[in-house]
């Protein structure tokens, strides 16, 4: 999540296990049947931008036809253990593997000039219709200590065939640390209501909030998986990439995250609650983040567990057996398994746990190794977010 002052810490581990191996696709076709791409941006479009071009009154219905047709889907791949999962996206002339994160809402990028990019780093640039916004920058960090700062354009950026043509880019001039070694990422794209965009003078839209009027369904839908490739998809639902039926909850925008109740929390054998609390759903969090009741509660039926100075958070015996953690979400139950749960070795024995405290933060975060379990749906001219089973 990103704040004006503090945002909030991601998790503090390092790097663990190879990435994944990029997704191969490959679509056959029978001999009679030939793939119709379906374009991005209706054929309308082009005629109204032609009319408009000329001086012409685009006819409302043309203007409509071309307006509600945009959709697509794209493949996300976990990166360094299911830590984050980048996506491939066209922004200018350059193809870019983006960190697509809820929790905030700068589209930031690498270029050749950026200072502490990483070594593998692709770098942004613009198209020849790119503008560069003169006196415009940005600045965010993350409470991880990460932070980023730079310049902005506006350029045309496509995610799954879906454009946006006026796109705020912000080309990163310096970047922390934390994301020197951050290798597999170029960058972010936030997925989080533009409230909280950092640009200034004025702030800019996401990519979603910018293509919105334009989507089929006013809907972004994420499924990160564990250890293999998942999508986000834009402007519609997929149904098959769930089971049961989605369940939403209202969200509460004042924060400009994706903010909403969790009506209760039960730990498998163990305690539960039915004391609500807010969360956001945040993919850019590697971690499911909670209160230090919840912590407690869980890691009382770990007999080995234990919070370690030395290792950053809760550890136990690698062969411990974890229980499921599930949360209540609108009458839904959604249930965390415990192979979640146990995120990453830290030691031959020890294991680091993929639940931990969101004490200092103030606020509930179910990332990535919440997200993991669910297919979740985020409508922006609702405000509502929906959960089933994936
Ligand atoms: C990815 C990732 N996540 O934790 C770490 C550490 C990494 C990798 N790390 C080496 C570099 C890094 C740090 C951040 N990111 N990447 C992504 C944006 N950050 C967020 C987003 C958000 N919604 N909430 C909090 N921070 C902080």
């Amino acid at each position: 999540m990103v704040g004006s002052k503090t945002v909030i810490s991601a998790l503090a581990l390092s790097a663990l296990a190879a990435a994944a191996p990029a997704p191969t696709k490959t679509t056959q076709f029978s001999i009679n049947q030939v793939a119709v791409k379906k374009p991005a941006v209706h054929p309308a479009a082009k005629y109204a931008k032609a009319l408009a071009k000329y001086g012409a009154t685009v006819p409302d219905y043309v203007a409509s036809a071309a307006a509600s047709s945009q959709s697509g889907s794209a493949t996300n791949t976990p990166i360094d253990g299911d830590e984050e999962y980048v996506t491939p996206v066209t922004a200018g002339d350059s193809t870019l593997n983006l960190d697509f994160d809820t929790g905030s809402a700068d589209l930031w990028v690498y270029t050749s000039s950026t200072d502490g990019a990483p070594s593998d780093a692709n770098y942004y640039t613009p198209s020849a219709d790119a503008k560069k916004l003169s006196g415009y920058t940005w600045s965010i960090s993350y409470g991880d200590g990460s932070s980023a700062s730079g310049d902005v354009y506006k350029d045309t950026v496509v995610v799954g065939g879906v454009t946006a043509t006026a796109q705020a880019v912000e080309a990163a001039e310096t970047v922390s640390s934390e994301f020197s070694e951050d290798t597999g990422s170029d960058g972010l794209l936030g997925l989080a209501y533009s409230s909280i965009n950092q640009v200034e003078p004025i702030a800019q839209k996401t990519f979603y909030f910018n293509v919105i009027d334009s989507l089929e369904t006013p809907v972004f839908a994420v499924t990160l998986k564990h250890n293999e490739p998942g999508t986000y998809d834009f402007g519609f639902i997929d149904s098959s990439k769930y089971t049961g039926d989605l369940t939403y909850a209202d969200i509460n925008t004042s924060e400009g995250y994706w903010l909403f109740d969790v009506d209760g929390y039960s730990v498998e054998g163990g305690s539960s609650s039915s004391d609500s609390f807010e969360a956001i759903a945040d993919t850019g969090t590697t971690l499911l983040m909670l209160s230090d009741d919840v912590v407690k509660a869980y890691y009382d039926q770990v007999s080995s567990a234990k919070h370690s100075i030395l290792e950053g958070g809760y550890v136990f015996d690698c062969d411990a057996t974890l229980p499921d953690l599930s949360l209540t979400i609108n009458g839904y139950t959604a249930t965390v398994p415990a192979e979640y749960l146990n995120y990453a070795s830290v030691s031959d024995s020890l294991c680091y746990g993929g639940l931990q405290s969101a004490g200092l933060l103030g606020l509930n975060i179910l990332g990535d190794v919440f997200l993991k379990s669910q297919y979740v749906v985020f409508n922006g001219e609702d405000n509502k977010i929906g959960f089933a089973p994936q």
